[in-house]
């Protein structure tokens, strides 16, 4: 990546949703913008940032970059996945006025803004002032590509699904899904419950808005998703794919640092619990089933339940992340402590932690397997690490990835809408053993796909390059119109 010589005028203020999946792609999108010499201010909640601060290098790791800096806006609401558009409100309310000054009076003045995709309501306030805006939107091309379509579903009559006994049935209006996509694997706010919820119009009219943006970011590469991403050019021509970010941001930084191996950094909002990883060195190769269902997904005690037996059933070894509060039971009672005889039948094959070091572990030559909620990072950094998944959808773009892991990419086995000891016990025993090996040849193919990208010449290095080139042509234009409006005023 070249550095320009004139940068010092290229100022883009990023401004992720609070969330773990969003923090994390957009921290990593705004050190590659650093690693190019562009001027950085990044935005985050108290609570992000204080999280970050505790649990990982980001203050000695953004110290290297003279133009980067951290500003904060007031926390707003704690985010769970049953309050979304109030959590949203909220967000806007406290940190409008924050951005409102950060466009009008930071110096350098910022020319790019690069926003999460489901806060738009900046857009407004960009256009305003003439401030570029580019969206980066943390989900995959399918989920958003199905998004997009939903007034189309709607129209058609196709939403919303009228009872449980529809959930097979195959959507057409999603074009490219048309074969295989059923309702079932629609974003599930798109079922019969959620669609009454704001969430559900909300979700809907930020999708819509993305074409109001300059252009749109997305964490993906072209190989994964070529036939969705000609659909969403047709109505957001500028679309950047740059993806999977986290390894394009290892190459590049080994690449500028001279060195093989590189010390991980992490972006958890969680302190990382490592002795897993000396456990997994004590594993034979590929014997291990990793299991985590990310930030945002809580079990009630009974799925916990089944996942146990399921796993310890299976006879193989597990690495479960089981998140602190993240277990209920039936009047949704956080359950902290675990029945005894669970905690016994773990000691011979499992090993549980509360965070893990996922990337690492992921990469570890112990692990030969991922039990995941489709995370969008998730599923990019199982891809990456030629690890075959079961996938067992939480909520939103989950549900969509987890389709297109089974029954497109081919790189595993979708257990969405089941949660039962036996199934869990068969899907582990197929992944693992029985159907092993057409798994790994269709991972290791992808894995392979994803490097080619992200390598020198690859199409995310170039369209990352091609949007730091675009950004400091921003930086010039907007340059251009404020000296205008300085002559005009005067
Ligand atoms: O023990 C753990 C568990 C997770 N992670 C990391 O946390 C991130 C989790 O991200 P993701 O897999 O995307 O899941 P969520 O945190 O649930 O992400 C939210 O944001 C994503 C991006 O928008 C969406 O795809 C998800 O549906 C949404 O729930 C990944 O980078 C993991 O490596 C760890 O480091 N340690
Ligand atoms: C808070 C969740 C609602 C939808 C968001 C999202 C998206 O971009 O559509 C992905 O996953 C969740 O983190 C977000």
């Amino acid at each position: 990546m070249e550095k320009s010589s004139n940068n010092s005028s290229s100022h883009v203020l990023i401004f992720p949703f609070p969330a773990q999946g969003h923090v994390n792609s957009m921290l990593k999108l705004a050190e590659l913008l650093s690693l190019s010499g562009l001027t950085i201010t990044f935005l985050n909640t108290q609570h992000s940032q204080e999280c970050l601060a505790r649990f990982t290098d980001i203050k000695a790791r953004f110290l290297k970059y003279p133009g980067f800096r951290f500003v904060t806006v007031p926390d707003s609401l704690p985010i769970d996945s049953g309050n979304v558009a109030k959590v949203l409100d909220a967000l806007k309310l406290e940190s409008k006025p924050v951005i409102e000054k950060l466009l009008i009076e930071s110096n350098p003045r910022i020319n790019c803004f690069i926003v999460d995709g489901i806060l738009g309501f900046v857009t407004d306030l960009a256009s305003e002032l003439a401030i570029p805006i580019i969206y980066f939107r943390t989900i995959s091309a399918c989920a958003f590509w199905s998004y997009f379509c939903i007034p189309d579903m709607i129209e058609a009559g196709e939403l919303p699904i009228k009872g449980e006994e529809e959930m097979d049935r195959l959507i057409t209006k999603v074009p490219g899904m048309e074969t295989f996509l059923r309702k079932r694997d629609l974003p599930s706010f798109c079922r019969a419950n959620g669609m009454t919820e704001p969430t559900f119009y909300m979700i809907m009219n930020e999708t819509q808005q993305t074409t109001r943006a300059q252009a749109l970011i997305m964490n993906t590469f072209e190989d994964l998703e070529s036939p969705i991403l000609s659909q969403i050019r047709n109505h957001c021509p500028k679309t950047y794919t740059i993806g999977p970010l986290h390894e394009l941001l290892k190459s590049i930084k080994i690449r500028s640092t001279n060195k093989q191996e590189l010390h991980q950094s992490s972006n958890s909002l969680w302190e990382v619990d490592r002795t897993c990883i000396a456990w997994l060195d004590n594993q034979p190769s590929q014997s291990v089933i990793y299991v985590s269902f990310g930030s945002f997904a809580n079990l009630t005690l009974d799925q916990l339940i089944e996942f146990w037996h399921g796993l310890i059933n299976s006879n193989r070894r597990f690495l479960w992340v089981i998140r602190p509060s993240s277990v209920t039971d039936k009047e949704g009672i956080v359950v902290e402590k675990f029945p005894e005889e669970l905690q016994e039948g773990c000691k011979e094959n499992g090993y549980i932690v509360k965070w893990a070091p996922q990337e690492e572990v992921l990469a570890h030559k112990a692990i030969g397997g991922f039990l995941t909620h489709s995370g969008w990072n998730s599923t990019l950094e199982s891809i990456v690490a030629g690890v075959p998944m079961i996938c067992w959808p939480y909520f939103a773009d989950q549900q969509t990835n987890s389709r297109f892991v089974s029954e497109v990419w081919k790189l595993g086995l979708d257990m969405k809408d089941v949660c039962n000891r036996k199934v869990v016990e068969k899907m582990v025993n197929d992944l693992m053993v029985n159907k092993r090996e057409e798994f790994v040849r269709s991972a290791a193919r992808m894995a392979e796909l994803a490097r080619k990208s992200i390598s020198e010449g690859g199409s995310s290095f170039c369209n990352l390059n091609r949007l730091i080139e675009d950004i400091r042509l921003m930086s010039v234009q907007t340059h251009h119109n404020s000296q205008e409006d300085n002559k005009t005023s005067f």
